[in-house]
């Protein structure tokens, strides 16, 4: 296992093309003999700086942009000319920044993709480029550890973005050198381009993918099929996740390459993990059991389905059998509750389904669609959580019925971006006198309710993806099994402030985030190794190699090859 420190490209680059490789760049702190040795004289400007004085004169230029999109636009460009100093402006100012290149900004900036586009950044497989897939791939002459793929069809809760999805792998790619020391260099983001259905994306002359309805069914399959395959040939053992695919495609595709390589679906397995950590830590401050919550979900998609199947399996570990288990859950899709009296369920939603024996005592007619309303009033919910893509999904009548039955509701309104959340804070502290626990998908700065200040805390997938990344690659982890996931969660409420401090955040501080990555990755990596999906090594070892797989952001001294 080799240190991760920053390296010179080998051999190394000279002049122009060696400002211009944003991994190698220095900008102004190029020292003077290196501009002697590398060609650089006059090419910058004489006074020799430190990256913190670059990162103090960045942040200036970022203060200066007007609107979230223009700061998004400006980091994204830091990032394009020199990764090291935009990791490190990230760093020291990532509750300010992380909001920008990740949720919610780049909601609209992968809206907006075609008209801020700038420079290529990973890469596109478009669908007449198909029979190109293994070429593409071998143009790439870098090592790549993680790659992020989407197809643009379930960006955030924005729908279909075609090429525009981009935005995501890109953001989430930061995240993971950002949160969890991967290096840039061996990251890659990848967009697959098989249309769009979005008919403003269509119409736009602008727009910069493939113009044409979306790709579906076994073409959809085979293309994809072929897309794993070049993967595996071209990087056997890189972690490959997948991201916001419209959910009849997220979980068959999952389903279907677990096996094959090392791999996940983020939606459905990193929400998991974050919402079950958040739901532990929630219960532990109001000192309940999770064996004992009643839950009820609203939004029947691979968030939902992979939140609650994580739910289900943390209650079977703790000694519920798995009817107990199942009767948790209360979950509703657009048709109201899933119950096993309702036919043509999948087999995930038969393994959630509530027992239409349980509701004919109900207070409401239950031969027909259940309302989210009937199912808060009859379940008397103690958790209740949003991933429905839908702004406002949370009406007062039903949150304040919740709260009549609960002292402290656990309220997650988990989708994204903000302008999605199904309630806002203020509006659930406002609806149950400042009495719920809340945590969204999106950042909310605190909320002040009758003389008390609430923190939100940010229950979203970044709290676990970049530290699954960091284990994983640290462990050399073959697979990624729901066990890792399991233990992420378990590491992550670990760390919950809210553990020592009931009125504290149910999750860490942004500034606590690679520490808490570190945490998470340790635990991942042993139950890779437990479970032997990695090579087994003490403890120590295992540790040493983690710290050796974060990447930080200094510059690493320049010397000629002789
Ligand atoms: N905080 C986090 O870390 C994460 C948040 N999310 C967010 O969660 C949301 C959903 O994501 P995902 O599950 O992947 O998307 P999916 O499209 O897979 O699922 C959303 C589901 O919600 C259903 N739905 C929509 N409105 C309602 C409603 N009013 N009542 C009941 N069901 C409804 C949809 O039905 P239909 O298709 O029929 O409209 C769909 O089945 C997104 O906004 C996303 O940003 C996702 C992953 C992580
Ligand atoms: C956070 C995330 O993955 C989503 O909203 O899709
Ligand atoms: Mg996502």
């Amino acid at each position: 296992m080799t240190s991760n420190q920053p390296t010179q490209a080998s051999p190394p680059l000279h002049g122009r093309a060696l400002i211009e490789s944003p991994l190698d760049n220095k900008g102004t702190a190029f020292t003077e003999q290196e501009r002697i040795d590398f060609g650089l004289t006059g090419l910058l400007p004489p006074h020799v700086e430190t990256l913190q004085e670059q990162s103090q004169r960045a942040y200036e230029a970022f203060c200066m942009k007007q609107s979230e999109i223009e700061k998004h636009i400006y980091l994204r460009q830091l990032q394009d000319e020199n990764e090291t100093l935009f990791y490190r402006l990230m760093l020291d100012h990532i509750e300010e920044m992380m909001p920008i290149v990740y949720t919610p900004v780049v909601g609209a900036a992968c809206e907006q993709f075609s008209h801020i586009y700038r420079r290529p950044r990973g890469i596109f497989v478009s669908y007449p480029e198909r029979h190109l897939m293994d070429g593409v791939l071998d143009n790439l002459i870098e090592d790549v550890d993680v790659i992020v793929v989407t197809d643009g069809e379930r960006i955030l809760g924005l729908g279909d973005q075609g090429a525009g999805g981009m935005g995501i792998p890109i953001g989430k790619l930061a995240l993971y050198t950002l949160c969890g020391g991967i290096h840039p260099g061996k990251t890659l983001p990848i967009l697959l381009d098989l249309g769009t259905n979005n008919q403003e994306r269509l119409d736009d002359p602008m727009y910069i993918g493939w113009r044409h309805e979306r790709i579906k069914g076994k073409e959809y399959d085979e293309f994809i099929e072929s897309f794993v395959a070049s993967v595996k040939r071209r990087f056997p053992d890189v972690l490959l996740q997948w991201e916001d695919f419209a959910s009849v495609d997220s979980e068959p595709i999952l389903e279907r390459y677990r096996d094959q390589l090392c791999t996940f679906n983020d939606d459905i397995q990193g929400t998991a993990a974050v919402t079950t950590g958040t739901i532990l830590a929630a219960v532990a401050a109001v000192g309940g059991d999770l064996a004992d919550q009643r839950i009820v979900m609203l939004g029947a998609g691979s968030a939902g389905f992979g939140i609650c199947s994580q739910l289900k399996r943390t209650m079977l570990r703790q000694g519920l059998s798995e009817e107990q288990a199942q009767q948790r859950f209360y979950i509703l899709d657009v048709d109201g509750l899933i119950h096993d009296g309702r036919s043509n369920l999948s087999a995930v939603e038969k393994s959630l389904a509530q027992s239409a024996a349980n509701l004919t005592d109900w207070d409401c007619d239950v031969t027909g669609a259940i309302s989210f309303a009937d199912v808060v009033h009859n379940a008397k919910p103690t958790v209740l959580v949003g991933a429905t893509g839908h702004a406002g999904a949370f009406p007062e009548e039903i949150i304040r019925e919740m709260a009549q039955h609960v002292e402290q509701p656990i309220i997650f309104p988990l989708s994204n971006p903000t302008s999605r959340v199904e309630a806002t804070p203020a509006e659930i502290l406002e609806w149950t006198e400042g009495r719920a626990l809340i945590a969204t998908g999106s950042p909310f700065d605190p909320v002040e309710y009758a003389g008390k200040t609430h923190a939100i805390a940010q229950c979203n997938n970044s709290y676990v993806f970049p530290a699954m990344g960091l284990g994983i690659r640290a462990s050399g982890a073959t697979r990624v099994s729901d066990e890792m996931f399991a233990v992420a969660a378990i590491a992550l409420q670990e760390k919950s402030p809210a553990l020592e401090d009931p009125t504290a955040s149910l999750l860490p501080a942004l500034k606590d985030i690679r520490d808490v990555a570190r945490h998470i990755a340790v635990a991942v990596a042993s139950e890779a190794q437990a479970q032997g999906l990695a090579e087994k090594t003490s403890p120590e070892e295992l540790e040493k190699r983690i710290d050796q797989t974060i990447w930080s952001p200094i510059y690493a001294p320049l010397t000629r090859s002789n």
